[in-house]
Order: structure tokens, then sequence, then C-alpha cells
């Protein structure tokens, strides 16, 4: 369905995109996570033509996205981070537009958009520009499905969304996901890494693996330790100046630590704590999640260029 294959992207000196291949299969809810300045919006606009890769190819759709992209763009279905809406047209003018610019109707692809639309329809003579976050996406979204695109091109579309709509919004995918539509869709927060069948993680114009999120959090080596006290800040400060220490990460109450090598020495980590002072220290192994197999394959990017 689609094919990257060695894409750089340079912008000056700034290399968007260093060598990046993958591919996404038909039919599959494909997620591209990374932080913001990864190169997520430059991968999509080479997917959907807009685009030229400096170096590499990308065929989408069994067509190569730079010779023939005319014949690409009207089986895409695209949903730009920002400003992919007429703010001073209505919500039923925005979606009759891009109907219009794909030559179809609303009446003609409803039913596709109806699980979605239906939800803004009591909305519809309202201007976009009115709209809260979560309606303008999902304004977006049935802007970009009009058409019945075979392929739906998702830029970071929860970035900044409440958390409710965040949800719907994944509900709604699955749904499209069932009507057979290819789903390529980028978001900085990694608890939706979970959501999709397969993800490639992104750092620096870098892929730093691709596979299913199962997967991803199965390959994490270290063993991971939850640890809390009375005071979490003196406690980042204390792992942080462990000899041992290899990552420290805070997440909510608990702070996520592994070692160097091997399997940590509870009671001299214990110990160590207890002489820096910390009160009601608690250990406990836990499981890794996507954003601690992301971190540590971060932390084993960086320093890998420092050797
Ligand atoms: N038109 C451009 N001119 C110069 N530099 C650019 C341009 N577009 C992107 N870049 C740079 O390329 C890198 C990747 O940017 P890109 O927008 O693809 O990342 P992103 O993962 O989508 O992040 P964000 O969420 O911040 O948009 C960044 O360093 C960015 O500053």
């Amino acid at each position: 369905m689609v094919n990257i294959s060695s894409v750089s992207k340079w912008f000056g000196k700034v290399r968007a995109l260093k060598e990046v291949s993958f591919e996404v299969n038909k039919g599959e809810l494909f997620g591209v996570i990374g932080p913001d300045g990864a190169g997520k919006t430059t991968l999509f606009r080479i997917i959907n033509t807009l685009l030229v890769p400096d170096e590499g190819s990308a065929t989408v759709l069994g067509k190569d996205a730079v010779k023939d992209y005319k014949q690409i763009r009207p089986l895409l279905g695209y949903m730009p981070g920002r400003f992919s809406l007429y703010q001073d047209l209505t919500v039923e003018e925005n979606l009759k537009f891009f109907a219009s610019v794909f030559g179809t109707t609303i009446d003609e692809n409803y039913e596709l958009v109806k699980p979605i639309y239906s939800q803004l329809e009591k909305f519809k003579t309202r201007l976009a520009g009115d709209l809260s976050g979560g309606m303008k996406q999902k304004l977006a979204l049935s802007c970009a499905l009009i058409h019945k695109p075979k392929l739906l091109l998702l830029d970071e579309p929860t970035t900044g969304v409440d958390a409710v709509s965040r949800k719907e919004f994944w509900e709604m995918l699955q749904i499209l996901k069932k009507e057979g539509i290819t789903i390529i869709v980028s978001t900085p927060y990694m608890d939706e890494a979970d959501l999709c069948e397969r993800v490639a993680l992104i750092q620096e114009g870098e892929i730093l693996q691709i596979d299913t999120p199962t997967a991803i959090v199965d390959s994490f080596e270290r063993t991971l330790l939850g640890i809390k006290a009375a005071n979490t800040y003196a406690l980042l400060n204390a792992l942080k100046s462990y000899p041992q220490a290899h990552s420290v990460q805070p997440f909510g109450e608990y702070v996520h630590y592994t070692e160097k090598t091997g399997s940590p020495n509870l009671v001299a980590l214990k110990t160590y704590l207890f002489d820096r002072g910390l009160e009601q220290v608690e250990i406990k192994p836990i499981k890794p999640n996507i954003e601690d197999s992301f971190m540590e394959l971060m932390q084993a990017k960086g320093e890998g260029a420092h050797v």
C-alpha cells in the first residue's frame, strides 16, 4: 500500500529525514510516533506527494509519489496538523467544498462519514472557526474522508485536543479501519501507540524501531524499577547521581529507573537513598510501557552517537 525506501530530505543544513524505510500494508492502522521536530510532517508530505524526497523513493498505492502524483492524490485523504478547515465557512459548507474539490457530493458518500458527521449535524450552520477543538477535529476528519479515499493520512490529529475527544477520535479510526481504509496517523502522544497495529518510532529524522506495540515493549531488556519517596524532586536528584543509574524518568508519582548493567541491587539502592535522607521509599519491579521503550531507544541512540 505504501513503501518508503531510504528516503532522506534536507531543509538547508537540517536533515529532516535520514534514510527512512518502511512499508504499510493494506487495511493497516499504522502509527508514526515521535516528539516535535522528529520529521513526522515531512514524512507525511512526501507520502501525500506535496514534497519530493532528496534521496530514496516513495511508492503509494503502487504508484511512484513523484512521477505519478496526479493519480495518487484523488485516492488520498489528508488531515494536516493545522489549518485544514475554512474558518469562515460553516460546518456544512466546509464539507460541501471538500466534496466538490474531488468531484463528489455529501450524499454520495454520506454512509462513510455518517458516524462522525452525524455528531456535528446539529451545528451545521455554525462557522468552523466557532467550533471547539474536538468538533473541529471531527469536521476535518469528515472533510478528509468525504471522497472515500483508500489511504487516510492524519498528521497529529489529536494534538491539543481534550482527553475525551482524543478517545472518541481513536474509536472513529477503529470504525474506519473496519471499512477497509488504510490509515497512517502521527502523534507525539506515546499512549496512543498502543491503539495502532504497528508503529514506527521516529526521532531526529531517523526510525528507531518499527513493530507492534507489544513487540516493542517486549524488546525492553533492562530490569525496570518504579521508585517512590516522600519528596519526588529529591528522589530524582539522588537517583541521577547514583553511579549505577542508567535512566531516571518521572512518571506520575513514581520514578522509572534502570541500571547500567545486570539486575539492580535493591538493598544497596535503598541504603543509598536512605543515606541521602529520603523518606517513605518504595521500590518495586514494574512492567515497561511503550514510553519506557521509546526513552530507552532514544537514550541508546544518543549514547551511540557519542561513542
Ligand atoms: N520548510 C522547512 N524549512 C526549514 N526547516 C524545516 C521545514 N520543514 C521542516 N523543517 C525542519 O525539519 C525538521 C522536521 O520537521 P517536521 O515538521 O517534519 O517534524 P514533526 O515531527 O512534524 O514536528 P512538529 O510536530 O513540530 O511539526 C525540524 O527540524 C524542522 O525544523
